[in-house]
C-alpha cells in the first residue's frame, strides 16, 4: 500500500511545479542531459528525475531507463553503502541548494522542510494544522473517520479508544503470534530455493497484525483481506489527482475498487457484528474495545468509526512494517558480520528457541538493526500537514492552505547528525559503543510527531524484532544478484520484491 500513510500532497507537489522551479532544476546540473540548449527540456529532465516523472503520471519509481541501484552480492563487507531513493535524493539536493524550508506552487501550493529544528519546530506547533486534508487521498481506504483524517476532539476520542491496546504491555501478549507466524512461513521456506522475502513476509505480518489485534476470528481471513484490499491500495498507489479522476469517470479501477471496498466492509461488519453480540467484559483484542469501550462521554463509537478504525489500522499496520522486514533483510544479507552479530547475540539470549517479551530488552544489537533499518529505509519518506493557520519555520511564514511535507529519509541521512550516514551500522545504537547516539525526536522520527505519532511505533519494532530474531536462528540466506528499485512514498519498499537464497534451514 502505499499510500497507506500518503499524505495528499506527496506526489502532486511535482504536478505543479512552476516554470521558475523548472529553471532551478536545470540548474542544479542533474545529468549531461539537461542543458540550457536542449530543445526539449522537460522531456530531458524527467529522464534523470523520477520526480520530475510524476508530472507525467508515471508512478514514483516506474521505470523506463531507470537506473536504480543494482543489488549487491552477498559477499561484501560490513560498510555496504545504503541505496538511494531518487525522488528523495533530489529533494535533497534542492535542499543543499535552497535552504531547509522548499516552496513549490505559491502561496497554498507544498512546503518540503527539511532538518531537526523544522521538523521540531512542526511537532511543536500541531494546533496550527490539519489533517483531514492533508491525508484525504485515504478516505477511500480508510474511509472518512479514520483516526488519521481526524482532528481535534474526534481525532482524541477515536485514537483514546485505540490506544491502551498499543502500549507496550498489549503488544507484548502478542510475541507469541509474532513469533509462530513467522515460524509458519520460514518453514515453507526450502533450501536451495530462491524466495521473495518481502512477499513472504509481507503475508506474514498481515496474518499476525490482524491476529494480534482482532483475534483469531478475523485472522482467519487475513490472505483474503489482502487480497480485497488490495484493488484499494492501488488506488490511492497514484496520485491523489488521479484518484480523483477515477471517481469522477468512475473508471474500472475505480469500480474494482469499489467493489473490493464492499467486500472488506462485510467482512469487517460481520465480525463487528459478532464482537458486540459477545458484549462487554471488554476483550484483550482492539476489536471489542472498539466495540464496547465508551468514551469520556460515555458514548459508543457508530458502527462506521468501528470499521474504520480496523481497516486503518490493518492497512497501516502491514504495508509499512513489511517494507521495513524487507529492507532489514536487505541490510543483514549484505552486510555478513552484521548478521553473524546478530544472529550470535539472540542466539546467547534465546537459544533456539523463540524469544519471550521479557527477552526483548535483552536484544540491544538487534534492536540497533531495526533503528538502523528505519534510519536508512524509513518506509514513511515524507509525512504530511496541512496548514491551517501562519506557521512559522526557519524564518519562513507559511499560510493557511499550504500543504507542509517533512522527511524522515531525508533527516535520517544527513551527515550533520550521522557520523558516516550512509552505512548501516547497529553499533550507533549500542548504549556504552564508543559511536553510541541517543538521537532527539526531531532527528529519528520515522513514526513521525505530535498527537498523530504513529500508534503502532511499538507493535512495528516488536514485531520486526521477533521476525528477525526467528529468521536468524532458523535461516542462512544469501542475496543473489538483482536490481533493487526503491518505490512508493508512503511505504517505500522493493519495488520488484527481495530475491533470497535459502541456502540452510533449522
Ligand atoms: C515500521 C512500521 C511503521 C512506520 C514506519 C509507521 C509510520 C507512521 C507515520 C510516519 C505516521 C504519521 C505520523 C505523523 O505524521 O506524525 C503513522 C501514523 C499511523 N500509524 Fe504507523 N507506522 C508503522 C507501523 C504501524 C503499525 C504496526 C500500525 C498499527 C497496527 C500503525 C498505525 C498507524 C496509525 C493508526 C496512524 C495514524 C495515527 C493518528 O492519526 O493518530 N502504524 N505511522
Amino acid at each position: 500500500m502505499t499510500s497507506h500513510h500518503g499524505p495528499a500532497g506527496a506526489g502532486v507537489a511535482w504536478g505543479r511545479l512552476p516554470t521558475t522551479l523548472g529553471e532551478r532544476v536545470r540548474d542544479l546540473r542533474l545529468g549531461p542531459q539537461v542543458s540550457e540548449r536542449t530543445t526539449r527540456p522537460l522531456y530531458r529532465i524527467r529522464r534523470v528525475c523520477p520526480c520530475v516523472r510524476q508530472v507525467a503520471g508515471w508512478r514514483v519509481g516506474d521505470p523506463p531507463g531507470s537506473d536504480d541501484t543494482v543489488g549487491r552480492s552477498a559477499t561484501r563487507g560490513s560498510s555496504v553503502t545504503a541505496l538511494t531513493y531518487r525522488p528523495a535524493e533530489f529533494l535533497g539536493r534542492c535542499h543543499d541548494r535552497f535552504g531547509p524550508v522548499l516552496r513549490v506552487g505559491g502561496a497554498r501550493g507544498f512546503a518540503y522542510v527539511r532538518g531537526e529544528a523544522a521538523n521540531a519546530a512542526v511537532f511543536a506547533a500541531s494546533d496550527r494544522f490539519r489533517w483531514e486534508e492533508a491525508f484525504a487521498g485515504l478516505v477511500p481506504v480508510d474511509g472518512p473517520t479514520s483516526m488519521i483524517v481526524s482532528d481535534g476532539a474526534a481525532h482524541r476520542r477515536r485514537r483514546r479508544l485505540v490506544q491502551p491496546s498499543m502500549h507496550l504491555s498489549q503488544v507484548a501478549h502478542h510475541v507469541q503470534i509474532m513469533a509462530s507466524t513467522a515460524d509458519a512461513v520460514i518453514d515453507t521456506m526450502r533450501p536451495g530455493t530462491e524466495v521473495d522475502a518481502y512477499a513472504e513476509f509481507r503475508a506474514a505480518i498481515r496474518r499476525s497484525t490482524i491476529n494480534a489485534l482482532f483475534g483469531p476470528g478475523l485472522a482467519a481471513y487475513a490472505d483474503e483481506l489482502g487480497r480485497s484490499l488490495q484493488p484499494l491500495l492501488d488506488l490511492v498507489d497514484g496520485l491523489p489527482a488521479l484518484t480523483d479522476w477515477h471517481r469522477r469517470l468512475s473508471t474500472r479501477t475505480w469500480q474494482r475498487a469499489g467493489r473490493a471496498r464492499a467486500d472488506v466492509d462485510r467482512r469487517i461488519r460481520a465480525e463487528i457484528e459478532r464482537a458486540r453480540s459477545l458484549g462487554p467484559p471488554v476483550g484483550d483484542h482492539v476489536l471489542a474495545t472498539l466495540v464496547n469501550g465508551r468514551d469520556s462521554d460515555d458514548e459508543r463509537l457508530s458502527d462506521l468509526e468501528v470499521r474504520d478504525q480496523v481497516v486503518t489500522l490493518i492497512a497501516a499496520g502491514y504495508e509499512t512494517t513489511s517494507a521495513a522486514m524487507a529492507w532489514a533483510v536487505y541490510a543483514l544479507t549484505t552486510n555478513r558480520d552484521v548478521w553473524a552479530a546478530a544472529r550470535e547475540e539472540v542466539r546467547a539470549v534465546v537459544g533456539d528457541a523463540p524469544p519471550r517479551p521479557s527477552d526483548l530488552g535483552s536484544l540491544p544489537y538487534l534492536t540497533g538493526v531495526v533503528n538502523e533499518t528505519l534510519r536508512l529505509y524509513p518506509p514513511a519518506v515524507v509525512t504530511a500537514r496541512h496548514v491551517a493557520q501562519d506557521f512559522e519555520v526557519e524564518g519562513t511564514v507559511l499560510r493557511p492552505g499550504t500543504t507542509l511535507l517533512l522527511s524522515p529519509y531525508l533527516t535520517q541521512r544527513m551527515p550533520e547528525y550521522w557520523d558516516r550516514p550512509l552505512e548501516f551500522r547497529p553499533q550507533r545504537w549500542l548504549p556504552g559503543s564508543t559511536e553510541h547516539v541517543k538521537p532527539g525526536p526531531a532527528r529519528f522520527l520515522p513514526f513521525g510527531g505530535g498527537p498523530h505519532r504513529c500508534i503502532g511505533a511499538t507493535m512495528a519494532t516488536t514485531e520486526l524484532t521477533v521476525m528477525l530474531a526467528r529468521m536468524l536462528t532458523r535461516l542462512d540466506l544469501t542475496l543473489p544478484e538483482q536490481r533493487i528499485r526503491p518505490t512508493g512514498f508512503a511505504a517505500m519498499r522493493p519495488r520488484d520484491g527481495l530475491r533470497v537464497h535459502v541456502d540452510a534451514r533449522r
